[in-house]
């Protein structure tokens, strides 16, 4: 009798356990993969259970580790935006490297595959993005993301291997406008949860994303994204998660700042990442150098860095000249 031909079990790697980190490690694991998990705090033998989403057990597939670099047959990088370039030079191997984090580098403006590309000139680069909660995506409840490479090939590969019943991935060939899409969706939360903190109301949140949704489409399409992608998961579905779910980190920031806190004091009182608020000044940067109109943007930065109070916020927005649609 023949042996049946024996079908390898994929090895994917995830680099963080943030709350982004150890969701993506149970997705995966659903997904029929064995997996390793990277912690950058040793975690004890056994703890099946890490602080960052405390309800959630690790399923028996996944295994972790706080020793780089891990050698995988995918490797997703889940940590905070701002601390991508010191790890990125310590993700070596030849796995496919997935940016699974939102954001733009704060002093240089860079997506997260720009930083990659510098350190890994020659290996397969991805970005995953989309409307996902962590604790919905590591409880396994229905939820849809993109997985972007400049490659279709090489997304729809990377589907194939991360995709389960519960984590449907789409797969396209515009990284430019995913990465655009998942920065700025956290600028526009801080926006929207400033609006709605101020009491501001519905309609103003409703115009809000809207508006955004042409203005991030603008710097988008100058940098070479595609206006689909602006319309799709990593886009309008994940504008439409942070600037209405409450339990977005960044509309709850912005929430706090429309009621009147101060950043600093929401920020003290906080050991999770609120990207918008390093991304927010980049991308008003970047829309500036390019001569793109990002007046949401402008003004949420301009906000954030104290240069801005309410009430010219307010008028910033609504006294601009009228314009057609
Ligand atoms: N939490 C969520 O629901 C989602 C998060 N993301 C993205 O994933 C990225 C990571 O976010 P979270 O996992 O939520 O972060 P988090 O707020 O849960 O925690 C950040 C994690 O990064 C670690 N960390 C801090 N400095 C580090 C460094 N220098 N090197 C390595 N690790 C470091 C911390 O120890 C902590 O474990 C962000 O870009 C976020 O936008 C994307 C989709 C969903
Ligand atoms: O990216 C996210 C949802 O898609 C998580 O949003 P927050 O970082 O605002 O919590």
């Amino acid at each position: 009798m023949q042996d049946k031909p024996r079908i390898a079990v994929p090895h994917i790697a995830v680099i963080g356990a943030g709350a982004w980190g150890i969701a993506l490690a149970c997705a995966a694991s659903r997904s029929g993969a064995r997996v390793t998990l990277w912690s950058r705090s040793p975690v004890p033998e056994g703890n099946r259970i890490l602080p960052r989403l405390p309800g959630v057990v690790l399923p028996e597939g996944v295994s972790v580790t706080s020793s780089l670099p891990v050698q995988a047959d995918l490797t997703l990088v889940a940590v905070p935006m701002q601390t991508l370039r010191e790890m990125a030079p310590k993700l070596r191997g030849t796995s496919p490297l997935v940016a699974c984090c939102k954001g733009l580098e704060r002093d240089t403006g860079k997506l997260p595959l720009d930083i990659l590309g510098e350190f890994h000139p020659d290996r397969p680069l991805a970005v995953l993005s989309g409307p996902n909660f962590a604790i919905e995506v590591a409880q396994g409840a229905p939820a849809a993301a993109t997985i972007a490479a400049t490659s279709l090939d090489q997304a729809r590969s990377h589907v194939g291997l991360l995709s389960s019943p519960s984590f449907r991935l789409y797969a396209s060939d515009d990284p430019t406008g995913v990465q655009i899409a998942g920065a700025a969706k956290n600028v526009i939360a801080i926006g929207a949860g400033i609006a709605m903190g101020a009491g501001y109301g519905e309609n103003a949140r409703a115009a809000l994303i809207t508006r955004a949704i042409v203005e991030i489409g603008r710097l988008s399409d100058a940098l070479g994204g595609r206006a689909a992608t602006i319309a799709g998961l990593s886009g309008v579905g994940d504008l439409i998660l942070t600037c209405t779910g409450v339990g977005s980190r960044n509309y709850s920031l912005g929430y706090a700042l429309g009621g009147g806190a101060k950043l600093a004091d929401i920020l003290a009182a906080r050991n999770t990442v609120a990207e918008g608020v390093a991304t927010a000044p980049a991308l008003a940067e970047s829309a500036r150098r390019l001569a793109i109109s990002m007046p949401i943007t402008e003004t949420v930065a301009a906000f954030l860095a104290g240069s801005l109070d309410l009430d010219e916020a307010h008028r910033q927005i609504l006294h601009r000249p009228t314009t057609t649609e």
